[in-house]
């Protein structure tokens, strides 16, 4: 008999069976098995099966956004709530065989948002789906990493070390960047070289963004900006399940959130914290004589130019610009109008017309 067939039987014997205190254990034991077969499936069939290559999803909208973690801890789940998307969640483990979008609608942006089958240990080394899961986790510009807040600690260190043996960095002090974190006293900065790709002040912006108000810093080396960030939440799930305090707990690790899914426990406030994490900024077109636009506004990352807002609208339009103005608010009040050119960097809630040749 194949694995699928066997994991159809199992099926079928687990919804035959009636839920209760007798058929407990057995129940148990079959979620176990259609795991393990569940588990096969993922195997990659060739040698060279799955290695560096991702799922083929297409990418859209603005931004996306992976989810990642160890087997049934409710990342289908999320994707069903979050998205207009259905994807299977079921209480054994390997549900989820592919990448799985969805699209998040928020604040004016499309971010899509993957479910990926859930990896294992050992992952890195090619075990289940792991390698492929990876590869497509690194295509998203922010990864967030899905524990089971019921599941001990020790979780964490595991998905940690299967992420890092893969090049996903994640949430410690970086080459040559000393940091510090302090109760009180502000944030002391300090550099031994001279930073040409980021600078103090943007770093500053960041750790404001990570709560980070007290810390020292000490960077000897001349780092960008995304070295510095790394693009990561812990989204700690089913919070129903555990102890008040424990929550408490869990919600004052830095950049973590703690949700549930299944009594929709914290989902609006994970979905602010995507769209902040991803720096997204919101730029108004307005055409020659009219108001600006303000039911379709163009969602870039930030550091985008003029260039990308023509390329937001129309591919033709960066070949033949001629100038763009912004207006420039203060206080959400236009202030001034500014003559800009396609190298011009723009920010967030600019209104932007483009004159073409
Ligand atoms: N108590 C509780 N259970 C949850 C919550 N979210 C999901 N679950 C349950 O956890 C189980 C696994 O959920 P899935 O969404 O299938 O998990 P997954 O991470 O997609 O699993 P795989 O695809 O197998 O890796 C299901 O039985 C869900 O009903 C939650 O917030 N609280
Ligand atoms: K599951
Ligand atoms: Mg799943």
């Amino acid at each position: 008999m194949g694995v699928l067939e066997k994991i159809k039987e199992i099926e079928e014997e687990m919804a035959r069976t009636q839920k209760n205190k007798a058929t407990e254990y057995h129940l148990g034991l079959l979620k176990a098995k259609l795991a393990r077969y569940r588990a096969q499936l993922l195997e990659p069939t060739t040698k060279s099966g799955g290695a560096g290559t991702g799922f083929d999803v297409q990418k859209s909208g603005d931004a996306r956004v992976a989810l990642i973690g160890f087997p049934s801890v409710g990342k289908s789940t999320l994707l069903s709530k979050a998205t207009h998307t259905a994807s299977e969640a079921a209480a054994y483990e390997f549900t989820t065989l592919t990448a799985i979008p969805g699209v998040i609608e928020y604040k004016g942006a499309r971010i899509q948002l993957l479910d990926l089958p859930g990896i294992v240990e050992g992952a890195s080394q090619g075990r289940g789906r792991g390698r492929q899961v990876v590869s497509t986790a690194k295509t998203a510009d922010l990864i967030m990493i899905m524990l089971d807040a019921t599941k001990s600690e020790e979780q964490k260190r595991l998905l940690e070390i299967e992420l890092d043996a893969v090049g996903i960095r994640l949430n410690k002090t970086k080459p040559d960047v000393v940091f510090k974190k302090k109760t009180t006293g502000g944030i002391t900065f300090n550099t031994t070289v001279k930073l040409t790709k980021t600078d103090e002040k943007t770093i500053r912006t960041i750790l404001a963004g990570y709560k980070l108000h007290n810390c020292d810093i000490m960077i000897r080396e001349d780092i960008t900006t995304d070295e510095f960030i790394d693009v990561l939440i812990d989204v700690y799930n089913k919070i129903d399940s555990i102890s008040l305090e424990q929550v408490d707990k869990l919600a004052r690790q830095p950049h973590t959130v703690v949700i549930s899914c299944e009594m929709d426990l914290n989902l609006d406030y994970l979905i602010d914290r995507i769209w902040d994490e991803l720096k997204l900024v919101k730029i108004y077109t307005k055409k020659r004589g009219a108001h600006p636009d303000l039911d379709d506004p163009v969602c870039l990352r930030k550091g985008a130019t003029i260039e990308d807002v023509c390329n937001g609208i129309h591919r033709s339009l960066a070949t033949n610009f001629r100038y763009g103005l912004v207006w420039v608010r203060v206080l959400r009040v236009a202030s001034s109008i500014q003559k800009v050119s396609l190298q011009h960097q723009v920010a967030d809630e600019d209104v932007v017309s483009i004159f073409t040749k």
